[in-house]
């Protein structure tokens, strides 16, 4: 029988969006970012949509910050993805399945909240919100029970984590001390032969710059089409391409598992990071679409759905590498032997220097130093928020 104080409130809030946000809503960045220039996207087919993500609204949802307060006074809190549509879905549905009920209930509350949702929810913003709820969930439990959220998953199963960096820069991500760098794909279908050689081209130059041995990479979000994506696939392994990412629709599995066998022997695919539960992962995993999977455990549906998708991909021997989310994979990867490194986003503009991935909205936000770091051991993710930033709770209740 649980001690614990029982859940007082849930609030949810949202954070100015106004193209400076940055924090959880990373794509939300101003004019000159690395993030939004000219990235090979799904709606790059359209030319007026093809220099800027932030043009077809990319950053239109902003950061939802989700605080569990129990009748103690203790608040546990979270940042992710999904703004105002998801701040009203936390108000208004999800918080019943929390207030008033003991905090150590993850599991019952994760599947009243994804089964009451079911008929309108499954993925994307819903499970999005979902994920919200339940970080912050885990973070309260780890704050009242005096242990870090690493340390509630089965402890770490090694001193320090070590990453590779994502951003435009890899010789730079080499030069701060990671193990790889995973450049943005600059150039879709749409763009033709050109733009293949301009893809080609920009990795040629970075092997020359990063040398041999320097895991490269590149994220392809989603922009590619089964041909182009082998085509690019063998030609980039001339040039020593670690893994093709997220090269198709996050729907289309007939064409990941297409694609694995396509591919040249020794470059991995790798995918997830749109894909959400135990359900979507099975699907990668059954079909033997990947090589990696990368859920995002602020959208795939927090640590209580992330415990049950790691545990598939271990029993296939796939790795499960999360995708960004800062201090919320951080516990995570630490305590998984399937999880052997991390992913690093480099937020400055120029993705030449290690700044916080979710500034400014974490306080104590842990970075890697010479691409290594170990994981704090305060209470739940051991980040605290930044109260200075304009938080607005639209459906309070
Ligand atoms: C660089 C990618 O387009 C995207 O912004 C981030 C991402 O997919 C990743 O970190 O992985
Ligand atoms: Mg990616």
């Amino acid at each position: 029988m649980s001690r614990l104080p029982k859940i007082k409130h849930v609030r949810a809030y949202v954070v100015k969006n106004d193209g400076t946000g940055g924090g959880a809503d990373y794509h939300d960045q101003g004019d000159g970012h690395w993030i939004d220039d000219h990235i090979a996207t799904p709606m790059a087919k359209y030319p007026e949509y093809r220099q800027s993500r932030r043009s077809f609204g990319i950053n239109v949802l902003g950061t939802l910050v989700v605080e569990i307060e129990a009748e103690n006074g203790v608040v546990g809190f979270a940042v992710t993805t999904g703004g105002e549509p998801a701040a009203y879905i936390v108000e208004k549905h999800l918080a019943r399945f929390l207030e008033g009920r003991d905090p150590s209930e993850v599991e019952k509350i994760w599947d009243q909240m994804y089964f009451s949702t079911q008929y309108y929810g499954r993925k994307g913003l819903v499970v999005n919100a979902i994920s919200g709820v339940d970080l912050a969930l885990w973070d309260l439990l780890g704050r009242l029970r005096q242990e870090p959220v690493f340390a509630m998953l089965g402890g770490a199963v090694r001193d320090e984590l070590t990453f590779y960096a994502t951003g435009a820069r890899p010789d730079k991500a080499k030069e701060l001390g990671f193990i790889g760098g995973k450049m943005p794909l600059h150039h879709g279908p749409a763009e033709g032969e050109e733009g293949l050689r301009k893809n080609l081209a920009e990795l040629e130059a970075m092997r020359n710059a990063c040398g041999d041995d320097f895991w490269l990479m590149f994220d392809c979000w989603m922009a590619l089409d089964l041909n182009y994506a082998t085509r690019l696939a063998h030609e980039a392994h001339k040039l020593g391409l670690k893994w093709i990412e997220e090269a198709l629709s996050p729907d289309d599995y007939w064409g990941y598992q297409a694609l694995k066998k396509r591919a040249p022997p020794g470059m991995l695919v790798t995918t997830g990071e749109h894909e959400a539960t135990r359900w979507g992962f099975r699907m990668l995993l059954e079909m033997e679409c990947c090589d990696i999977i990368q859920p995002d455990v602020g959208w795939c549906g927090g640590v209580t759905e992330l415990i049950k998708i790691s545990a598939m991909a271990d029993a296939k021997g796939v790795l499960m590498i999360p995708h960004g989310s800062s201090v919320y994979s951080y516990h995570f990867v630490v305590t998984r032997h399937n999880s052997p490194f991390a992913e690093f986003l480099m937020m400055a503009p120029g993705a030449d220097e290690v700044v916080p991935m979710f500034h400014p909205q974490l306080i104590g936000e842990p970075v890697p130093v010479n691409g290594r770091l170990k994981v704090p051991d305060a209470p739940g993710f051991g980040v605290e928020l930044n109260r200075d930033i304009a938080l607005h709770r639209p459906y309070a209740r």
